[in-house]
């Protein structure tokens, strides 16, 4: 009896403090050595620019392959439109695949969500298909942006998909709830014309950008150490605008005058198929 409680005792314990502040600070310092190495390495993983073009060519592939795509009402540029604002990325249509499939055509891998190998961590992403060289974009943290000065308290309560940039951003990756509803609100809002400027699919099972997930990606622990790292950065004017449809990112607030924060979970080491993927949650790299 005694040793039931004490095990449902821990099981809590473990899916609770990462929220607790105290346990958090301790942990701080221990990671720091971490951080230092990677910050004395270079201060990021791998350049923005690669990035960029690892994204840009992933969402240039999911364009193509859904040209004609019936998957779901997502706004196209007419032809006219596409020639206009085409780039070297963005080629003619191709066949028509399920964005998993694009995705391992273009990177070589394919990532999902998945019950976790940890106990009493619920779910966790893992590599299903293929295999991820160490050093590339591996997910994307998807959710509404939140500068700091942003009203995000009701939001945040008993939410523990918000992520803290460096400089106080916080993105909001909960699929559910109040967080749900405001993220498709503000994806709503959000057009240039006939164009989407983020995508709210990662909010349904049938993601349209299947890099979507990492806001499940659990913590490293004593046993699983980090195969993955957060980085920041910021989506630069020039980035294609018939491509901004694939970010899975959109500004709480509609006058926000910097660019859009992104974060990306990129590989420490290869990874191979069938691994969980974790991070280190006191960890990023900006
Ligand atoms: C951002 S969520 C990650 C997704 C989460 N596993 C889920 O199923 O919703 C963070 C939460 O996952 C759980 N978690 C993450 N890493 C863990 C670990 N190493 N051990 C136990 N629970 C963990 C904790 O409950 C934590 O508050």
């Amino acid at each position: 009896m005694t040793k039931n409680l004490l095990q449902v005792f821990g099981a809590k314990w473990k899916s609770y403090r990462h929220r607790f502040v105290p346990w958090v600070c301790l942990n701080l310092q221990k990671n720091e050595r971490t951080l230092r190495q990677v910050n004395d390495h270079s201060d990021k993983q791998i350049r923005d620019d690669e990035v960029l073009s690892s994204l840009a060519r992933l969402f240039s592939a999911l364009l193509r392959s859904d040209w004609r795509g019936q998957s779901e009402n997502r706004l196209r540029p007419t032809s006219s439109q596409h020639t206009h604002l085409t780039t070297q990325n963005a080629a003619p249509a191709g066949p028509e695949l399920a964005p998993c499939d694009t995705a391992l055509q273009t990177l070589g891998f394919y990532i999902d969500k998945r019950s976790s190998s940890l106990p009493s961590a619920g779910t966790g992403v893992f590599v299903t298909q293929g295999h991820v060289p160490k050093g590339v974009v591996v997910a994307m943290y998807p959710g509404t942006i939140y500068q700091a000065d942003d009203p995000i308290l009701i939001q945040s309560i008993r939410n523990p998909f918000v992520f803290r940039c460096i400089d106080g951003v916080l993105i909001d990756g909960n699929d559910k709830g109040i967080s749900k509803l405001v993220f498709r609100s503000c994806s709503g809002r959000d057009r240039l014309g006939p164009f989407r400027l983020s995508d709210s699919s990662w909010l349904t099972p049938h993601l349209s950008n299947p890099l979507a997930v990492g806001q499940y990606v659990n913590n490293c622990s004593n046993d699983k150490a980090a195969n993955v790292c957060y980085q920041e950065f910021d989506v630069p004017d020039g980035f294609p605008l018939e491509l901004h449809q694939y970010f899975p990112n959109v500004n709480y607030r509609p006058d926000v005058q910097r660019p859009l924060r992104c974060v990306v979970l990129v590989s420490l080491r290869a990874i191979h198929r069938g691994e969980e993927l974790f991070s280190n949650y006191y960890t990023i790299v900006h």
